[in-house]
């Protein structure tokens, strides 16, 4: 029997990264191939034409999946009964520009979306946050939709998750879906900390660990580490526009594995409000190592961390706490 359809919220959905992933959950790539979706897709005013003109294309592309189409610049409308709410909507950065620099634009933004989320959308709505600052946009919507279950809100570090198993693939010249296990610690920043301490390769031989495997520690610990915090700056220096292709992949890659589970024996890098697992702070949004089942995850428990590990955990949660710090100025402003 053909399943329901789950309804999708895409934010800032005429931008670059939802002009990007609107098709992509079309076709099934977010959810699966025999999963049924409506679209809800909110934008600005500024943004109308250009959201129809997207809306104009989804019907142009007759996606079997795809079983009707909400495109609004209300928010009200656009949260209503939503399954999963992906919010990519807010202000980029732009090339030269911290994280910190678009705080208070998104803060505001993120406050108002909450209490659209809690009024309008499925009690037990999903919620993926991408619009930079990730983790504290998050943390901002958590606070003000208290009547949604902490687990359910999120932000993506998995786009950082990919391109840590990126580089290594590229380093050792084998297939990316081969490498697992690569760890993103804390903030969706320059400060995260890829690990690799934790990451195997399958071979014909069975598993080997990554460090064994690349046999360079200078590397891991050093260019490997800084490529995958400068990606995001690496892109947009080349493109003079944020990742948008990668991002809405990331995306994907995201809800899929926290709806329909993580392939047993590997976990992924997913942002969530921290319970102080590893030591780390209570109370705000950072990147863990998960698994996922029955629409759950779970942080990853038991992992060995070395002293030079600890010190880069413990840097990215002093910058959430700063983050955190500087949100609520901007709340109260
Ligand atoms: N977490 C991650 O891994 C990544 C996060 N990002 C972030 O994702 C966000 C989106 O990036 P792009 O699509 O490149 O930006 P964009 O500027 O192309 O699109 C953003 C869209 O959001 C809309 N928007 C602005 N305020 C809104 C509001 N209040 N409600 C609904 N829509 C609103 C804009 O009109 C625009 O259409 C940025 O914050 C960017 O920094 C980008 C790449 C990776
Ligand atoms: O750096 C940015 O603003 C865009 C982003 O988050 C990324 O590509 O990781």
């Amino acid at each position: 029997m053909a399943k329901d359809p789950v309804r999708v919220l895409v934010t800032g959905a005429a931008g670059q990264i939802g002009y990007a992933l609107v098709p992509m959950i079309a076709r099934g790539i977010m959810l699966g191939p025999d999963q049924p979706v409506i679209l809800h897709m909110l934008d600005i005013p500024p943004a109308t034409e250009s959201l129809n003109g997207v809306k104009m294309e989804l019907t142009d592309a007759a996606f079997p999946l795809l079983k009707g189409v909400v495109a609004t610049t209300d928010v009200a409308e656009a949260c209503k009964d939503v399954n999963i709410a992906v919010m990519v909507g807010g202000f980029p950065r732009k090339e030269g520009m911290e994280r910190k620099d678009v705080m208070s634009k998104n803060v505001s933004i993120y406050k108002a979306q909450a209490s659209a989320l809690e009024q309008h959308a499925a009690k037990d709505v999903k919620v993926l946050v991408v619009a930079n600052p990730a983790n504290t946009n998050a943390l901002i919507l958590k606070e003000f939709a208290p009547s949604i279950p902490e687990k359910n809100i999120t932000c993506l570090t998995r786009l950082d998750h990919n391109r840590a198993l990126g580089q290594v693939a590229e380093r050792l010249n084998v297939p990316v879906s081969t490498v697992k296990n690569v760890i993103i610690w804390g903030n969706h920043s320059s400060s995260q900390y890829p690990d690799v301490n934790h990451a195997v390769i399958d071979s014909p031989d069975g598993e080997k660990a990554v460090r064994d495997a690349v046999s360079d520690d200078a590397w891991l610990d050093g260019e490997f580490i800084k490529v995958v915090q400068q990606r995001g700056a690496a892109i947009i220096k080349a493109r003079k526009l944020s990742s948008a292709l990668s991002a809405a992949s990331s995306a994907c890659d995201h809800i899929r594995d926290w709806v329909l589970g993580t392939p047993k024996g590997s976990w992924v890098s997913m942002g969530v409000y921290s319970d102080g697992s590893y030591n780390v702070p209570p109370g705000i949004i950072y990147s863990y190592p998960v698994t996922c089942a029955n629409g759950d995850w779970t942080i990853v428990q038991g992992l060995s961390i070395d002293e030079k590990s600890r010190a880069k955990l413990d840097a990215t949660a002093d910058e959430l706490v700063e983050e955190k710090a500087l949100a609520y100025t901007c709340i109260s402003e």
